[in-house]
């Protein structure tokens, strides 16, 4: 197993500990659910982006059979092939020319198939008429900022007597800055924010820009790609946004770095475009008429016309790996590089670096679902069999991107160890990633108690997460993360590893050295965000973050996201 040198574990690991570091400085009325089915729904805790437009002409031969005009009645489709990215809240904004409500947004907590009653048929008919449009966008939600109540579900709507002014739009992942461009906005005394959120910071940096009052007298209205060039020079964070306006306006924008994915398709006259390519392969889309819009780009549709046009400077790429990792749909290809062949090759990583000794009883165990590409692959290359011996309640919903105080005990709940299939093997539990060891220590217990394994190693298909996110996964403290306390406390990467299997009560534990992870995903390390097990940010805020995520675990202070919490 490659060792990292100790000089990178004595670097920011130690820090935290040791050396505390400079201290830092209603519901929504747009909201529309016309169906009572009279049951309980209170909220339910448990982001991903879509857009749909028929344009002008002959009707594609993947519209609904009512029409363009009902081209929106395959969202719910399209989102729930992106459901992987959250399942707090599901949304939809249609534009109807015919409407008195140019725009109108419908939006529930919940997944999909609650929000949009897909399983009574009566219901969700009536949705699909009563919110018909021949454009549309999407969101499902995964809070990293802000509740998790309905008033922070998305689409947000932002009513205009103006046409080009009133519009609608969802985003999918975190603006580092946010604290900071919510205190320039509070600096005034006339303005106040309702929502703790950045979503709702981002809407008012949007309607800024279409306003024309920060322009010179007379100079023209601002365009979609004028108002998103403005906003992104506002920026710093990860944003893929797609937003409709009353007009009929679209458009569809990917931040300068690529931190989150995007992709977008013309077939037909239909336009699509969503987090990620399963949701327009599904939808019938050939692949390739699927493309991955490219960082500091946006796609727009004015006057029933699609252009793909560039709106801020992309001197480099950062894209999530984690995306790869654990994120995405595994049947998706972000950025051309498919995600299970990304996971595939990372199991091939594990084997690589494996140096137990395999015995007759030696099988590899995934920890279901994200884990099994990996898993597979690296039981194929050491000539073991992978086997099914935790089965995954298939009910039971991501846990991760779900988060809260009950995730302990729906994890316990989602796996079931197979005996039959377990006992007396020497199992290579392989997990996509640890984060903070939620799952790794609701399961070991249980593979000894109830599957009666006769050992376990761990091995984790991801290096080990040193740092937290401020881009969009909800992991923005040092605190809360599993590996770096170990690593600081240990001269090197062996005895960390050791102390962290002791702990989790496991016989072994390897993560991937951070080298595999680029190889894996077939692309320059310098085109990726790695920062969560690096700690080397690509952008100002990002760094400035870390900081003060360091100096709050060093203080044991701090707020429960660090950039909620870290203003100007
Ligand atoms: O160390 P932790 O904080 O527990 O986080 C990591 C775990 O969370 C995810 O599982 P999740 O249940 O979200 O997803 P899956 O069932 O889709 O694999 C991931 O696959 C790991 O199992
Ligand atoms: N996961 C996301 O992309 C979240 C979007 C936004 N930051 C929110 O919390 O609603
Ligand atoms: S810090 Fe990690 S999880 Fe966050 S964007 Fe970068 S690679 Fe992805």
């Amino acid at each position: 197993m490659p060792r990292r040198p100790a000089a990178t574990l004595a670097g920011p690991l130690t820090r935290l500990l040791l050396m505390p570091l400079d201290p830092r400085g209603q519901r929504d009325s747009s909201v529309n659910s016309p169906i009572d089915d009279g049951s309980d729904d209170s909220p339910r805790h448990e982001c991903g982006i879509a857009a749909l437009y028929h344009l002008p002409g002959a009707t594609s031969p993947l519209c609904p059979p009512q029409g363009p005009e009902e081209a929106s009645r395959l969202m719910p489709r399209m989102l729930l092939d992106i459901q992987n990215r959250g399942q707090l809240s599901t949304g939809m904004t249609t534009w109807a020319p015919g409407r008195d409500l140019l725009l109108e947004t419908y939006k529930e907590l919940g997944g999909v198939s609650e929000a949009f009653r897909l399983s009574h048929r009566g219901k969700a008919e009536a949705l699909m008429t009563r919110y018909a449009g021949r454009a549309a966008i999407g969101h499902v939600r995964y809070a990293t900022c802000g509740k998790e109540d309905l008033n922070f579900a998305q689409p947000f709507e932002h009513r205009h007597l103006q046409k080009r002014k009133w519009f609608a739009f969802g985003f999918n992942g975190q603006l580092a800055n946010y604290g900071t461009l919510r205190d320039e906005i509070l600096a005034t005394d006339e303005h106040h924010v309702a929502l703790k959120s950045d979503t709702e910071i981002l809407m008012h940096e949007l309607a800024r820009q279409r306003s024309s009052e920060h322009l010179p007298p007379g100079a023209p209205q601002p365009s979609l790609i004028d108002v998103m060039r403005g906003v992104g020079e506002r920026l710093d964070g990860a944003y893929s946004i797609a937003l409709l306006n009353a007009q009929g306006e679209m458009l569809v924008a990917r931040d300068p770095i690529g931190l989150k994915p995007v992709s977008y398709g013309l077939q037909d006259n239909l336009f699509a475009a969503a987090s990620e390519s399963v949701a327009l392969l599904n939808l019938g889309f050939e692949p390739e008429n699927i493309h991955a819009l490219g960082a500091g780009e946006a796609v727009t549709i004015v006057d029933g016309q699609m252009k793909v046009e560039r709106y801020a400077p992309s001197p480099r790429t950062a894209h999530c790996f984690f995306e790869w990792v654990y994120f995405a749909n595994v049947a998706s290809t972000l950025d051309d590089r498919s995600v299970y062949l990304a996971r595939k090759a990372l199991g091939e990583e594990l084997a690589a670096n494996e140096t137990l000794e395999l015995d007759a009883d030696t099988v590899v165990v995934p920890v279901p679902d994200t884990s099994k590409a990996a898993a597979d692959a690296m039981a194929y290359k050491l000539g073991i069999p992978s086997v099914e011996g935790l089965m995954r309640n298939r009910y039971s919903g991501r846990t991760f991107i779900e988060g809260g105080d009950a995730r302990l005990a729906k994890v316990t709940s989602k796996y079931t160890p197979l005996r039959q299939v377990l006992e007396g093997k020497k199992v290579l539990l392989v997990e996509d990633s640890i984060v903070r060891s939620t799952t790794m220590r609701a399961l070991i217990g249980r593979l000894r108690d109830v599957g009666r394994v006769r050992e376990i190693h761990v091995r984790v298909a991801c290096p080990p997460i040193v740092a937290p996110c401020f881009y969009g996964i909800d992991m923005s403290t040092v605190g809360e993360l599993f590996a770096p306390r170990f690593l600081a406390e240990n001269q090197d990467l062996e005895s960390a590893y050791a102390a962290m299997a002791e702990e989790l009560g496991a016989d072994s534990l390897r993560y991937l050295p951070v080298e595999s992870i680029a190889r894996a995903i077939k692309k320059p390390a310098g085109d990726l965000c790695q920062a969560c097990v690096t700690s080397d940010y690509p952008t100002a805020e990002g760094q400035r973050l870390y900081q003060i995520a360091l100096s709050d675990a060093a203080s044991g202070n701090g707020a429960a996201r660090t950039y909620e919490g870290a203003g100007v």
